[in-house]
């Protein structure tokens, strides 16, 4: 079910209790929308936002975006429910909350299958509590259906006792363990969200850190922070070009026979042309996706 190089630098989270958001995340340069069912909606709420979220999933007009569906706990009395109305609804996954054993995994997949879910409809994991981070490696093998972790870091610094430093250093540990499972099941990983929507900075160093360990993305709560994303887990026209580079002399010198070259001083194995073709072909869709986002926004 793994795509990793399809675009994830934005994924925005949006509340399904909010209809002008469900309706503005149509114009929004986001490469992926979670519309959220769970904590970014109040109890009484519930009911109105599963149809609405429903309804606005029926009603299309979000393009290629990777439109992901933030689900209650089958554990709450909404998770069920919400299972049943997004398994049907066009999404292309379920995003599963506070996941904490690979059992819970296969429990949501069993209800989206009795709720007559496509086989090509994906399932998400949030990783946000110890023990789910702990579990991360057997989560990560959980199902065929697997696509990606979804990293809660607010829920794990209200878990951890930890605070939110700017270098985030409490967190570190849980990130990179995710990352490990993810990468060794073949997922795609985001990383979790950044709260203080003043704080352009914090947010750039958030970013580039979250991109340096080796996440695909950054969830986001707020359109301002989408441009900032889409540029920093963007490959830069640098990085393209060396890659294309290395690519075109690693191929060269194959078929001459040998298997190592050097370019620009630096020795180029397969391994490094492997990484180079992975980011060419990033940067591919995502030159597709926003042609596309920017065609159907005009
Ligand atoms: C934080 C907000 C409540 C702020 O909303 P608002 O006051 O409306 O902001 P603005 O006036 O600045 O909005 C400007 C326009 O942008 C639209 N907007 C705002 N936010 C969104 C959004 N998320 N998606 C789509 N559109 C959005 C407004 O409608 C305005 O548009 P216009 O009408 O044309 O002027 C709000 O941003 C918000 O609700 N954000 C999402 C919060 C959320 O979903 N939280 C839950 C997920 S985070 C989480 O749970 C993390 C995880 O589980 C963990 O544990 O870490
Ligand atoms: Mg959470």
């Amino acid at each position: 079910m793994a795509a990793t190089t399809r675009p994830r630098r934005s994924v925005l989270y949006m509340p399904g209790s909010n209809p002008r958001a469900l309706d503005k995340a149509r114009t929004l340069a986001a490469d992926g929308l979670i519309l959220d069912l769970e904590d970014a909606v109040a109890p009484d709420a519930k009911d109105d936002a599963r149809r609405q979220v429903v309804e606005a999933l029926k009603a299309g007009g979000y393009g290629d975006r990777e439109l992901l569906v933030r689900v209650n706990g089958l554990a709450t009395p909404w998770g069920q429910s919400d299972i049943v109305a997004a398994a049907k609804s066009g999404a292309d996954a379920i995003l599963i909350p506070k996941v904490e054993s690979a059992d819970m995994v296969r429990q949501v997949e069993a209800a989206m299958v009795a709720a007559g879910a496509p086989a090509s409809m994906a399932i998400w994991c949030m990783l946000e509590t110890p023990r789910g981070v702990l579990r991360s490696a057997e989560i990560a093998d959980s199902t065929p259906r697997l696509a990606g972790f979804v990293m809660g870091t607010s829920d794990l610094a209200k878990d951890l006792h930890c605070a939110h430093t700017r270098d985030r250093q409490p967190m570190v540990t849980a990130l990179g363990l995710c990352l490990l499972a993810a990468r060794a099941s073949g997922l795609a990983a985001l990383d979790g969200v950044h709260l203080d929507l003043e704080d352009d900075e914090g947010f750039e160093n958030a970013c580039r850190q979250g991109q340096d360990l080796g996440f695909d993305g950054k969830t986001l709560i707020h359109p301002k922070t989408i441009a900032t994303a889409n540029r920093v887990f963007a490959p830069t026209e640098k990085e393209i070009e060396w890659s294309k580079a290395i690519i075109a002399a690693h191929t060269e010198a194959v078929a001459a026979g040998k298997g190592v070259v050097v370019v620009g001083g630096r020795l180029i194995e397969l391994l490094h042309v492997e990484n180079a073709r992975r980011l060419v072909d990033l940067a591919t869709r995502i030159a597709r996706l926003d042609s596309a986002l920017k065609d159907s926004s005009s």
